[in-house]
């Protein structure tokens, strides 16, 4: 057959890494635009295994943070969820993310999506300086912080509607008997009471175990 002469179009992923303990709007409309701004076919959201920079808090098991991540995904045909950093033993590393997808999606070209605080920390990540090559790096809005250019090629910012939502506002509310009903998808609503999550005083249950955990009381106000 004869060729038209043109390259394939490559297949532009997006790439939304987090702890998500849990989920929340926030993540979502961050990913959402991106993906609309930078035309991706899909984007592909990255729970961490062990987020060692917030190793000194309380951080929800791999599995719930994946399920509560795959329940909060699952209507929008663009976006996915990889299991490649909690499967990896051992602390989180952007630069292990983006070669596993790399190996995973070798037609890829990779945008790794990033709040501006996160941002502002990268040059404290791994081997930082590798990561431009792997990726190019979208750096979006959030309330309370400063979005900084970097001043590098590879980089891109963007404004993205501004939601004052944290995955730390949601855990306190839960904590504290109070709803997160708009500020994360009903389905983590839902989840977050069946297991349990963010109780001050109780150890959550594990996925697939509900012996002991109360469909009443304080948690039916989340
Ligand atoms: N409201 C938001 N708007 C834009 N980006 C966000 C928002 N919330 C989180 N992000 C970005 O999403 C990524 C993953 O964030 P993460 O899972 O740590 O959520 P978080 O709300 O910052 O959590 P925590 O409050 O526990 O630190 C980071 O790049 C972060 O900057
Ligand atoms: O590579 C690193 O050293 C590194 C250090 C801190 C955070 N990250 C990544 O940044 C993303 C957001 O992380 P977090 O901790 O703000 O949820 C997530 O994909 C992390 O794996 C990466």
């Amino acid at each position: 057959m004869q060729s038209s002469g043109q390259e394939p179009r490559r297949h532009r992923l997006g790439v939304m890494g987090g702890t998500f303990d849990p989920i929340h709007h926030g993540h979502l409309v961050a990913a959402s635009e991106v993906a609309a701004k930078f035309h991706l076919d899909e984007v592909v959201f990255v729970p961490t295994g062990e987020p060692w920079q917030k190793a000194k808090r309380r951080v929800s098991t791999a599995e719930h943070r994946y399920l509560m991540t795959v329940i909060a995904t699952a209507s929008n045909p663009r976006f996915s969820v990889s299991r490649v950093d909690i499967d990896r033993p051992g602390p989180t590393y952007t630069i292990d993310t983006l070669r596993d997808l790399h190996t995973e999606r070798p037609g890829s070209d990779l945008f790794f999506i990033t709040g501006a605080d996160a941002m502002e920390q990268i040059v404290s990540w791994k081997d930082s300086e590798e990561l431009w090559d792997l990726a190019h790096f979208v750096g979006v809005t959030r309330p309370g912080h400063e979005l900084t250019d970097l001043g590098r090629d590879g980089v891109s910012l963007l404004e993205v509607p501004a939601l004052a939502i944290s995955s730390t506002d949601c855990r306190d509310r839960v904590a504290d008997g109070n709803p997160v009903w708009y500020l994360v998808p009903d389905g983590v609503v839902q989840y977050i009471a069946k297991y349990g999550l963010y109780d001050r005083d109780e150890p959550p249950t594990p996925p697939g175990n509900l012996a002991g955990v109360s469909r009443v009381g304080p948690r039916d106000k989340q």
